[in-house]
């Protein structure tokens, strides 16, 4: 393997109690908000197809249009309170806010740039209030932030000329000025999303993010960063030149899922979802499929069965409403979340052989299996396959505890689980199984009895 200077500095998983934290989240909520929910997608009359967020990139808006947004900027409806409510009622554990998207524009009062909040009509942090706010109802909180910024004089998408180069400098300082300044005022932050870093520019500064990163993780020790942030000596992000993971967890799932757990490579994961195929800012005409909480529950279930956790997206308007469809979401899987979250939360992967009616999760605690049907057969029979020598004696519905199953054996670890097919189920079933004291190791499956 190559010798890296800043490549992956830990193989594995990080064992900490703050990684142990957010692998246990499940569910979190992504919120994009900034001067793009202003035009949501719409500009001079005109519909843009493309994702909302990026409506500046689009030639029909011309740059200093967008640019001048901020003067216009003033939600009077923006409640934080009551966004961390609907979060908790969903069943949220963490949020991602953005700080500042690719637009450079800043939800927090910057000293290193005047491209922020205290200069639009409305003129208070947006931020601290929803770190205050989702702090209060036990959500943790989480900042976005774009390296990427449209609207810094010294960002460089590649470094050609030596002006380039200079005006880079003081791109990079000014970067890490906004880091440290957004640390040092919400030191309840438990993490960093960090978006923005695909340009050939930023991957030639390996030494540079990876100086930032220590410096980070000394300001708020323990503080979560992903995949996404740091290039290494070669440029390669994600995973380095030898192809290991850098950063705490991995960030490349985005508006995509794992099919299975070798594409995991075993590593702590998200999986950041949109609502409709690709709007992450507030887009006024959703077009195309818009998912429903069926769709969402079922990439909920799929990310924690495969040891990731799922960040379904909330994109407010220009008045800091959140939508109705987002609501009406929010909502459907809070109720579904009420009644089964005991098979997401410090649930994960199960080594058992994936069946098609649906998902295995594991407590990584009790050792307790839920099965999670999606797709129940015609007949009823969910089959189960298990390694050598486990009973299946202790197996019932997690809604009613009282109605347990006792497994038919059709086969030397091979069995049905037979479900009535009398009840109307409109939404997935959960089934526990218990393992018997003796039975549970840390190897994720049964010993042999
Ligand atoms: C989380 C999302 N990431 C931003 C984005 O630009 N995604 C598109 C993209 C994804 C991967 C490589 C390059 C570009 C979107 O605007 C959202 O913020």
């Amino acid at each position: 393997s190559l010798t890296l200077k800043h490549g992956a500095h830990r193989l594995g998983k990080r064992t900490d109690p703050m990684m142990e934290r957010w692998r246990n989240y499940g569910l979190g909520q992504f919120i994009h908000w900034g001067l793009y929910a202003i035009p949501g997608g719409h500009w001079n009359g005109a519909y843009y197809g493309g994702a909302a967020e990026w409506i500046r990139a689009w030639k029909g808006m011309p740059n200093e249009q967008y640019d001048n947004l901020y003067k216009e900027f003033d939600p009077a409806e923006f409640d934080p309170k009551a966004w961390a409510e609907q979060a908790k009622d969903m069943g949220a554990k963490y949020m991602i806010i953005t700080t500042k998207h690719h637009d450079g524009f800043c939800l927090w009062p910057s000293e290193f740039t005047d491209y922020d909040v205290t200069n639009t009509p409305y003129g208070n942090d947006i931020i601290g209030p929803l770190v205050e706010a989702y702090d209060a109802v036990g959500i943790d909180v989480y900042l976005y932030f774009s390296v990427m910024d449209w609207n810094h004089p010294g960002y460089r998408s590649k470094l050609e000329t030596i002006n380039d180069k200079e005006a880079y400098e003081e791109f990079k300082e000014f970067t890490r000025n906004q880091l440290l300044e957004l640390l040092e005022r919400y030191p309840t932050t438990k993490g960093l999303w960090f978006d923005g870093t695909w340009d050939a520019a930023w991957k030639e500064q390996a030494d540079f993010a990876d100086n930032l990163a220590t410096e980070m993780r000394e300001m708020i020790p323990g503080l979560i960063i992903g995949s996404r942030f740091r290039p290494d000596d070669y440029g390669n992000r994600h995973f380095d030149s030898n192809g290991d993971l850098m950063g705490d967890y991995e960030q490349g799932w985005e508006r995509k899922l794992p099919e299975t757990y070798e594409e995991t490579k075993g590593n702590d994961w998200d999986c950041v979802m949109t609502v409709p195929e690709n709007q992450w800012g507030y887009h006024s005409d959703w077009r195309g499929h818009v998912k429903t909480s069926y769709e969402l529950i079922e990439m909920l279930v799929k990310s924690v069965s495969l040891d990731g956790n799922f960040v379904m997206n909330f994109g407010p308007n220009g008045q800091g409403e959140i939508r109705q469809e987002e609501t009406q979401l929010a909502k459907e899987i809070g109720e579904w979340m009420d009644k089964n979250n005991e098979a997401i939360y410090g649930c994960g992967y199960l080594d058992w052989e994936k069946q098609d009616w649906g998902y295995y999760t594991k407590d990584r605690q009790t050792g307790k299996i839920y099965m999670i049907v999606f797709n129940r057969p015609l007949n009823g029979a969910l089959k189960i396959k298990t390694p050598d020598k486990v009973s299946l004696d202790k197996v019932y519905s997690l809604k009613d505890s009282s109605q347990s199953f006792v497994p038919e054996e059709i086969h030397k670890n091979e069995f049905f689980i037979h479900y009535p097919f009398s009840e109307h189920i409109d939404s997935p079933i959960v089934i526990v199984i218990e393992p018997s004291s003796n039975e549970i190791d840390q190897n994720n499956s049964y010993q042999k009895a």
